[in-house]
């Protein structure tokens, strides 16, 4: 098998995978290498030892709340992870479900049927992406052995106020001790508090888009922190696959409304985001839009430029601040982005446009709530965590059209 570590150089060195690949008898080492080439930080040629080391010491995934849009997303993206294999899934309805049954395109993935959090073996695992609703978040975690490495994709352990917590999710906090150790994942912004972190709490999907573009340029005190108004318009699988009258066909298809106008959940998440880049309080307008859509974000943010301050220097600090990030992208100038154009990846597209108004700026932000806003940040915080490359099992290209 010596000659394996020539295929993978020649795969790695000149491309021609896919011509190697049938020669490649073994068919779990075939699967490595076809996992391995979504993943570009993987060893320019490794021997057949090294391969076989990977193969066999890849972390144990349990996704809690499989049966979710989320939990489906993160599985979509986990059948391809080089270092990750998935050992446990949760659900709670569908529990004792096998995936393929409710979630028909992953019926080809061997995978364990779905248990209930109850009668999970965590013994079996190293790490979790719990994908549940919040309130029953805080304690379904509370409860796991204290040696998993976590990120939880709800909201209970976003904000670090207990209070502010209460006031915007009706109940008092029930895992206080936790909320204290958890890190805020925003990747790009948090990287080195994630890498050390044993529990993420990963951003809302609205609160990523939008604290993106203005964590840099607040920094940078580039825009004034006062009179920013944010609207944003989301995809209806932001709301769960549970069975909502407000979510049937009848009442989302054919035009667009409003939603939790001044009172929406996000907003004490944005603010303290903003607030810790202001180093002071910042207060947003913020009121989200359903969209006829499966997937997709857009958050339009019009702000007031600091004096002496034009749109190319907002598009400039931009640049720089995400030049060399992966998955945000700053469009080139005057180009608009669209929700169609990141869809079913992890990139986040972003550009500054000038206001008619002198002075203000509009800019324009969009991800996919599922991938960007949701599964694919969560994945990008776990690998930090594990110790991978940040971008391993996320290089998919946008689904287009
Ligand atoms: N959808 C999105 O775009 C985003 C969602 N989020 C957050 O991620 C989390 C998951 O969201 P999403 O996947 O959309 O939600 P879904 O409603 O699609 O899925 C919820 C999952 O949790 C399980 N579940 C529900 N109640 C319980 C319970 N009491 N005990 C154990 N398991 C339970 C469900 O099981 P079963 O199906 O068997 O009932 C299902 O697997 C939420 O907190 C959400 O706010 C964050 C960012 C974006
Ligand atoms: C369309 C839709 O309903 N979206 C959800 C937000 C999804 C999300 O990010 O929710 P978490 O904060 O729980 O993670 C909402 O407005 O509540």
């Amino acid at each position: 098998m010596g000659t394996l570590a020539s295929f993978s150089s020649s795969y790695f060195d000149g491309g021609c995978f896919l011509k190697v690949q049938n020669e490649i008898k073994d068919s779990k080492i075939r699967k490595f290498f076809v996992k391995a080439s979504v993943a570009s930080s993987t060893p320019k040629s490794l021997n057949f030892s090294e391969i076989k080391a990977q193969i066999s010491e890849k972390f144990r995934i349990g996704v809690l709340g499989a049966s979710g849009y989320t939990g489906s997303e993160i599985i979509r993206l986990l059948v391809n992870h080089p270092n990750f294999e998935i050992t446990l899934m949760t659900a709670d309805r569908k529990a004792g479900q096998s995936i393929g049954s409710v979630f028909p395109h992953l019926v080809t993935q061997d995978l364990p049927d779905m248990v209930a959090v109850k009668d999970a073996d965590f013994s079996n695992v190293d790490a979790v992406f719990c994908c549940l609703p919040h309130g029953t978040t805080q304690e379904i975690i509370k409860s796991l052995p204290n040696n998993l490495k976590i990120v939880d994709l709800s909201a209970d352990f976003r904000l670090r106020d207990v209070d502010e917590y209460k006031e915007w999710y009706g109940q008092s906090h029930k895992a206080q001790d936790l909320q204290k150790e958890a890190v805020y994942g925003l990747t790009e912004i948090s990287r080195k508090e994630i890498q050390n972190a044993r529990l993420v709490a990963n951003p809302g999907c609205y609160p990523t888009s939008i604290q993106l573009p203005l964590i840099p340029l607040i920094k940078a005190k580039l825009i004034e922190v006062r009179n920013i108004i944010i609207d944003s318009k989301s995809g209806v699988s932001g709301a769960g696959r549970g069975a909502k009258e407000a979510n049937l066909y009848t009442e989302i298809a054919e035009g667009i409304h409003s939603y939790g106008i001044t009172r929406h959940r996000h907003v004490p998440e944005i603010e303290q985001g903003l607030s810790d880049a202001a180093n002071s309080e910042v207060t947003v307008s913020f009121t989200p839009h359903l969209m006829p859509m499966s997937r997709g974000m857009q958050s339009t943010i019009y702000v007031e430029m600091a004096p002496g301050v034009s749109t190319q220097d907002l598009y400039q600090e931009l640049r720089s601040f995400y030049e060399n990030e992966e998955f945000v992208t700053l469009l080139k100038r005057n180009e608009v982005p669209h929700t169609r154009h990141v869809r079913g990846s992890n990139y986040c597209f972003m550009n500054v446009f000038p206001d008619r108004i002198p002075g203000r700026a509009i800019i324009i932000s969009v991800i996919d709530n599922l991938v960007k806003g949701a599964s694919g940040q969560a994945l990008q915080n776990l690998n930090l965590m594990m110790g991978n490359p940040e971008n391993t099992g996320l290089l998919y290209m946008p689904l287009f059209p």
